[in-house]
């Protein structure tokens, strides 16, 4: 069985008191009033956490729960979640920076000198066909799609606004908040770079197949877990041997429709209850992808576990449940001024996209229940394309079909059921992950790995595991970890659960770390380059839009902050400008309050400092989301970095 990751710790878990904050009177000039903390109540607890999974195996582990960075309480489901379509018709916050930052932008980035040049070229092509693609979709779809564009994954070789980092950076060094180099000074030192050339040399030749970070999104019973579970069995995973015990043991507990579900779903929990909890990480192949794929809890209450998974994603895949009433169950808008209701196929989507994902397959699964009714597929598709296209998915990046989990048809061959078959000329599940575009590798920047979880500890080391969203490391690579400010040495690597003596941007890898106490790093530490340590900031400004809230935005609203692998608690310190949305330009200073697809430039205050970067240096530690009650209340990019905690490293 391929090896399972977890993500956070659900133990973390607890319902927020509604209290009378909503009351509370905030004056634009004043501090905001503090929010008294939220009592926790016994909330129910959803699962065990994978930190007290791994509690139990390692002696260790009641110093890794404790540490200061580890997760915090999140402001959880007591009201659920469920997000009405929002403003994505509109230019978005990345285009507003993006827009902005061309207008007075001092010209060309000067680009970083970069000894792989052959990626170069490829990303330059890429970008072309992007360019070419949209050119065909035309104004209108241009217009829609137009919201999220910047958040790229296949970006270019110098990211956006590269060259504005600089003077950005420069101005964070006067005011004393973090003293780094600029990212455009990176140069990767000459071994690394030649070893890394000859990685991208043996990809490129026979055999080798480009790597790609799939995330499976969908509400709740969509199908999600069977058809992944599927998936492996048809690709030849999993044993028939497997298989038979499984299912053996699903019927044992009457459970036996879940039996391929529980080839991904391994926890006691989610087997009983039915529901995945966690993001399970599985590795497989199909003809044209080396695939890392994340299978992400649809229950509202493990959104935070879903963004985890998407944050690190190069594509998704969005299953739809096409039986009578499945797809509207997932689809459907929370009800007007109500916490609760709405089905998470929008709220995946929205925030999938805003995480910078922005190539989706939409899987309808379930249609043997109408008959394999071609009318119910197309209904289906009519529906939600519009809507994927205000979330800013470029028509072109959308591609579409029907599955069957259970009996494997139209997985990694052709539909055998005639019903289906007699419609369905179009690609089966495997060749429409091949079509996604492969992980961009970020060579050129500085190495910036996310923890998502310390795997291991004990003599041999610490081993924390996490996608490479820049740079290399080999054995013998010096790490600073931040934010704790540790410096180590990287002892092995693991990729692919398997020993190598490289990792490379868009590997997810296992990092064995010599030297160091398991409780300096945690989930949402941030393994870096000693020369260039990634922000610790106390204080953040971000571009955002605001989604689909019952009760508007306030300054002083507390909300959980989930930007990378990390989660925070904390405050909307500042509402700083109301933004127009189609120009950019501001419209209004220090507005009293924002309102649901309004875009805005909000300062946060996270309760501790975090890991974070500008959105224009380095856009997967600049991008942003902000929960409360349950719920996604706006998404975004960082803009600048106010706010700094002196860099340990320093
Ligand atoms: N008839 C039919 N049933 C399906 C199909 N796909 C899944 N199911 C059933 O739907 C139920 C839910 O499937 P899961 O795979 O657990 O759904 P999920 O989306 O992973 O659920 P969560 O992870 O909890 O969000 C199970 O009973 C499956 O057997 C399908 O294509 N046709």
């Amino acid at each position: 069985m391929p090896p399972k990751n977890k993500y956070y710790d659900d133990d973390d878990l607890e319902d927020y008191e509604d209290d009378d904050y909503w009351d509370e009177e905030y004056e634009e000039e004043a501090p905001p009033p503090p929010k008294p903390s939220p009592k926790p109540k016994p909330a129910p607890k959803p699962a065990a956490a994978p930190a007290a999974a791994a509690a139990k195996k390692l002696p260790q582990a009641a110093q890794i729960k404790q540490q200061p960075y580890q997760l915090v309480p999140e402001a959880a489901a007591a009201a659920a979640a469920g997000v009405q379509r929002f403003g994505f018709d509109q230019p978005s916050p990345d285009d507003m920076v993006l827009a902005a930052q061309q207008k007075k932008g001092p010209g060309p980035a000067p680009r970083p000198y970069n000894p792989l040049q052959h990626q170069q070229q490829r990303q330059q092509q890429e970008a072309a066909q992007q360019a070419a693609q949209q050119a065909q979709q035309g104004p209108a779809d241009a217009a829609l799609a137009g919201g999220m564009q910047g958040l790229s994954v296949g970006e270019p070789a110098a990211e956006p606004g590269a060259a504005q980092a600089a003077p950005q950076q420069q101005q964070q060094q006067q005011r004393g908040s973090t003293s780094r180099r600029p990212l455009t000074e990176y140069r990767p030192e000459p071994e690394l770079a030649a070893e890394c050339e000859r990685a991208a040399a043996e990809e490129a030749g026979a055999g080798g197949k480009p790597r790609l970070h799939l995330v499976v999104l969908g509400h709740v019973d969509a199908g999600k877990s069977t058809l992944m579970g599927r998936m492996l069995y048809e690709l030849g995973l999993i044993s028939e041997k497997t298989v038979h015990k499984t299912q053996r043991e699903a019927q044992a507990t009457g459970k036996g429709s879940f039996a391929w579900a529980w080839m991904l779903d391994e926890r006691p929990e989610e087997r009983a209850r039915g529901v995945t909890v966690d993001v399970a990480v599985t590795r497989f192949e199909t003809p044209g992808r080396n695939v890392t794929l994340l299978d992400a809890p649809g229950h509202r209450d493990f959104v935070p576990n879903m963004i985890a998974g998407a944050a690190q994603a190069d594509a998704a895949l969005l299953i739809v449940d096409g039986s009578p009433g499945g797809f509207e169950a997932g689809f459907e808008p929370a009800a007007p001024g109500s916490a609760a209701g709405g089905g998470q196929t929008r709220e995946h989507a929205q925030l999938a996209r805003s995480l910078g994902v922005e190539q989706v397959a939409v899987v309808v699964t379930k249609l043997d229940t109408c008959d394999f009714s071609r009318e119910r597929f197309d209904a289906i598709k009519s529906q939600l394309e519009p809507f994927l296209k205000t979330c800013g998915f470029r028509e072109a990046s959308i591609q579409w079909l029907p599955a069957v989990g259970p009996t494997g048809d139209n997985l990694a061959k052709p539909p055998a059921d005639p019903r289906l078959a007699a419609w369905w000329k179009g690609p089966t599940l495997a060749q429409a992950i091949d079509a996604f575009r492969p992980t961009h590798r970020l060579l050129e920047r500085p190495l910036r790995l996310p923890v998502t979880d310390v795997v291991r500890s004990g003599k041999a080391g610490v081993t924390v595991g996490g996608k490479l969203e820049g740079g290399a490391l080999r054995p013998g690579s010096r790490v600073l970890i931040m934010p704790s400010g540790e410096t180590s040495t990287v002892k092995s690597l693991e990729v692919d659960s398997k020993p190598t003596a490289l990792a490379r941007a868009g590997d997810s890898a296992d990092v064995t770390l010599a030297s160091i106490e398991p409780n300096v790093v945690g989930a949402g530490s941030v393994l870096c380059h000693p020369d260039f340590p990634v922000p610790l900031v106390d204080r953040f400004e971000a571009r955002m839009v605001v989604l689909d809230v019952a009760i508007p935005v306030l300054k002083g609203q507390q909300v959980t902050i989930h930007a990378h692998t990390a989660r925070e608690s904390g405050h909307i310190s500042g509402l700083v400008s109301l933004l127009n949305a189609k120009t950019g330009e501001v419209q209004r200073a220090r507005p009293r309050c924002l309102l649901k697809g309004q875009s805005a430039v909000v300062e946060v205050t996270p309760a501790r400092p975090l890991c974070l970067e500008e959105y224009a240096a380095y856009r997967a530690l600049g991008r942003v989301a902000l929960r409360d009650g349950g719920r996604t209340i706006a998404v975004g990019i960082i803009s600048s970095l106010p706010g700094g905690a002196p860099s340990s490293s320093a």
